[in-house]
């Protein structure tokens, strides 16, 4: 009976859960700092990304270029780390700096599990971002590697044009064996950059933009990660935030400091009493809809029908594979 319920689910079934990463939180790490480096086996969190955008100074790229370079060179002696991903987040193609990054990177024995890629405004870039690391890495390797592709969207025009820019880049992978896209990232700064706005703590500003962005990630099945919250030390800020980005559908936010990482992971995990009232919500419309055939019932006071039996069953899922990919 539960696969009766499973198979009328859109979420669950539409979307590939093979090899499914968590991405509650997203911190990066920059790359210029050696010291900082060598922490990164041990750093507790879901995606750890090595970065050579915008947490690196412009002075210090080359230098993280090295650093990471060296980093996946001779990751095996780095032994088990405690993240779950590690990837790279490598500079936008509009800044003239991606070349050198990939040419940098691909000297490397291992390719990092994700590519993060900025500012994506056109699907015109996308080409040449193909063909850059193309260049650098090979057709092959890219085609026999198992790693993934998340693409940053950062600006009015980006948003705008998002099923386009995802629908391209989702192609790339399909025609022509590019990194398969598995998540977008709303970069919240760079975007209230290009529109003139004034960012707050409370983000009312990019309240239309977090919205369109969420819905256009999930009619591709993809995963959605939220804005960096750079207040560091508002932790209280960051949770509220952090559970309105979920509970709008996004399934992670970016992290920048250590401290943010407990609060963001718990945040995008359902609360005990949710996955209490889902599991048991469930059960009872599997009891109901064998004794009636019905697909409303009234529970704990609130009517159910089929769309309410498929958030409990989202919030179920997630849990499920969270537990299971850890
Ligand atoms: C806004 C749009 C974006 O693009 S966001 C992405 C780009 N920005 C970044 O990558 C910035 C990432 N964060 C950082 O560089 C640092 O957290 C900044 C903000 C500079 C603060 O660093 P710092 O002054 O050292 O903080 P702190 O003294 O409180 O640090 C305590 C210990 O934690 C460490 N730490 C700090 N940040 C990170 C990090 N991102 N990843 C790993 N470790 C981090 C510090 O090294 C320090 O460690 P220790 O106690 O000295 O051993
Ligand atoms: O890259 C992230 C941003 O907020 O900008
Ligand atoms: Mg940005």
């Amino acid at each position: 009976m539960r696969s009766a319920i499973r198979a009328f689910s859109t979420n669950v079934t539409k979307t590939d859960r093979k090899g499914f990463v968590p991405r509650r939180a997203l911190l990066y790490v920059p790359g210029s700092s050696e010291k900082v480096l060598a922490k990164v086996p041990k750093i507790k969190v879901d995606s750890l990304v090595l970065e050579l955008e915008d947490g690196c100074p412009l002075a210090s790229k080359a230098q993280a270029r090295t650093n990471i370079a060296a980093y996946l060179d001779d990751l095996p002696s780095k032994g088990d780390h405690a993240c779950f991903e590690l990837g790279v987040r490598v500079n936008s193609v509009s800044s003239g700096l991606l070349a050198d990054d990939v040419k940098e990177l691909s000297k490397a024995k291992h390719l990092p599990q994700v590519f993060l890629v900025p500012k994506v405004d056109d699907p015109d870039e996308l080409a040449a971002i193909w063909d850059i690391f193309k260049t650098n890495y090979g057709a092959e390797r890219i085609q026999n590697s198992k790693s993934r592709l998340i693409i940053y969207i950062e600006s009015a025009r980006a948003l705008l044009d998002m099923p386009r820019l995802l629908a391209t880049t989702l192609n790339l992978h399909k025609n022509a064996g590019f990194f398969k896209l598995d998540g977008v990232v709303f970069g919240s700064d760079d975007f209230c950059a290009d529109l003139g706005m004034s960012r707050s703590n409370e983000g009312t500003e990019t309240l239309y933009a977090r919205q369109r962005f969420v819905t256009c990630c999930k009619a591709f099945s993809l995963q959605a990660i939220d804005s960096v919250y750079i207040d560091i030390k508002d932790l209280d800020g960051l949770r509220r935030q952090s559970i309105e980005g979920k509970a709008w559908g996004f399934d992670g936010k970016q992290c920048i400091h250590p401290t943010q990482i407990p609060v963001i992971q718990e945040s995008f995990l359902p609360p005990p009493d949710k996955i209490e009232w889902a599991k048991a919500l469930i059960d009872e419309y599997i009891k109901h809809e064998n004794e009636q055939r019905n697909t409303v019932l009234t529970f704990r006071g609130s009517m159910v029908d089929r769309p309410v039996i498929l958030q409990a069953m989202n919030i179920v899922q997630t849990v499920k594979y969270i537990q299971e990919s850890q």
